[in-house]
């Protein structure tokens, strides 16, 4: 059998190349746009007559303010061109994802030849994205689910240890005080008892947002289990702990529950542990702050109590 000859060859190629899905092109060592299918050319928002012979910075700010085409996030185009010259020719071989002004997805390779020039090759990932983008979304989820309690948007009690023992650690190498408030809801039985389940819910509820809205960003609050709370307060002495536990049990007395158009008052008793060299662990912590908070029960209630490891 004789041989194909090579302009049959490369006729077949050149076919390939413009039949199928991917987009391929080269440039040159000046970096001109010397060779490319269609693909690549509608990938910077030309067609391919107007892409082809022209250098790559002409062709991506072009890209940069057409409708279509490669989406190039930046209010500094010439910058940006800059920063992708000082990439393009550093390496062999680079790949790299992006996104379209149309929502798919391409992985573009850069692949380095002969003289400088440039071979680019970019095939179309959306579905592989978008499987990303789902088990991202679905992770995040079951992280929350994890570590949420649903009806308060607090930690759960596991999650809040772990943040809470890796964030005294922390303070303690840093030398930073911590207090530890745990606080437990007032004859919490009687409201159940009075307004059902679902009402006792809402005073969890109620009680749970209005604690969330008093603290800073970095607080950690947790439910602990049933109507027990607890919250870390990094970098708060005594003094600031005392009034911060004071500020939520007035609220909370104040701030009336709304259920089923009536209204009830709760109260809470707060037990205050401040982190010391003797007090330093989370086990430490919770334990004398558990101490402090029977006996503001044992005081009678709606009250705080503090004493020293
Ligand atoms: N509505 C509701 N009730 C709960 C939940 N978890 C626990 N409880 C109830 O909370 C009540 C807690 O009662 P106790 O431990 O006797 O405490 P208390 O009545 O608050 O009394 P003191 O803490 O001594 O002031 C129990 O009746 C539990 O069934 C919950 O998620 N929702």
């Amino acid at each position: 059998m004789s041989p194909i000859p090579q302009e049959h060859i490369q006729k077949i190629i050149f076919q390939g190349i413009n039949l199928t899905d991917d987009c391929l092109g080269v440039f040159d060592d000046k970096d001109m746009l010397v060779f490319c299918n269609e693909n690549l050319a509608r990938l910077f928002g030309l067609p391919i007559e107007k892409a082809l012979n022209k250098y790559f910075d002409e062709i991506i700010r072009h890209c940069h303010a057409a409708p279509g085409g490669i989406n190039i996030e930046t209010d500094d185009i010439e910058q940006w061109i800059i920063d992708a010259n000082q990439k393009r020719r550093s390496q062999c071989f680079r790949a790299f994802e992006t996104d379209l002004k149309d929502g798919r997805w391409v992985l573009v390779t850069e692949q380095l030849v002969e003289d400088q020039h440039i071979f680019m090759y970019c095939s179309d990932i959306t579905d592989k994205k978008k499987y990303e983008f789902e088990i991202k979304k679905k992770s995040e989820e079951l992280f929350t689910l994890a570590t949420t309690d649903s009806l308060t948007q607090t930690y759960t009690r596991r999650h809040f240890y772990q943040q809470a023992e890796r964030e005294l650690s922390r303070c303690h190498r840093e030398d930073i005080t911590c207090a530890l408030l745990m606080i437990d809801l007032d004859y919490f039985k009687k409201i159940n008892d009075q307004y059902g389940h679902a009402g006792g819910d809402k005073a969890l509820e109620h009680f749970s947002k209005g604690i969330r809205q008093q603290l800073r960003e970095h607080d950690l609050v947790g439910r602990l289990g049933g109507e027990e709370f607890a919250i870390l307060l990094p970098g708060t002495d005594k003094s600031t702990s005392i009034q911060i536990a004071e500020r939520l049990r007035s609220t909370t007395e104040e701030n009336t529950v709304s259920y089923r158009g009536t209204s009830f008052n709760i109260s809470v008793s707060i037990g205050i542990a401040i982190s010391s060299n003797n007090c330093k662990t989370i086990d430490q912590i919770m334990c004398l702050a558990d101490n402090n908070l029977y006996k503001a029960k044992a005081n009678g209630r709606n009250q705080f109590y503090h004493s020293n490891a």
